[in-house]
């Protein structure tokens, strides 16, 4: 099953909630985590089980490094504004940087998100067809 974290800024949370209700089906085969506020969110728009961190500001982004850095996630979509700063930029610098070296997959805009989770869309069908074979 794969490991997805899913963490957004606030002007890219309508956008994460879409994106989340757009691959619900997927996304309902798959083991989610999040920072605080957009775990929430994704749970109250889709229903999906999001085991919600700490808020981004106030060290979300941190544990989502560590579960990176112990190998506890298998990619992560975060949806970044790249427009306005953050007061936890050093935070987001050591979530990106973590990823980085531990060589985990990680898309921060709309269009590379669409990518990983065509992947993970493939991954699930193939495994599902290789289930219905040798049953
Ligand atoms: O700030 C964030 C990522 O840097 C996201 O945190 P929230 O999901 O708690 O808003």
């Amino acid at each position: 099953m794969f490991r997805i974290a899913l963490v957004a800024h606030d002007e890219k949370k309508a956008e994460m909630i879409e994106f989340a209700k757009k691959h619900q089906t997927v996304l309902s085969q798959c083991e989610l985590t999040a920072t605080g506020t957009t775990g929430k969110l994704v749970q109250q728009h889709t229903g999906l089980p999001v085991t919600a961190l700490m808020s981004g500001p106030l060290g979300g982004d941190q544990q989502i490094g560590s579960l990176v850095a112990t190998q506890a996630l298998d990619m992560i979509i975060f949806m970044r504004d790249p427009l306005n700063a953050q007061a936890h930029e050093p935070d987001i610098a050591a979530l990106l940087r973590v990823c980085d070296v531990h060589n985990v997959p990680l898309a921060t805009n709309r269009q590379s998100a669409e990518i990983l989770m065509a992947f993970v869309k493939l991954h699930i069908e193939g495994s599902e067809k290789n289930a219905n074979r040798t049953s």
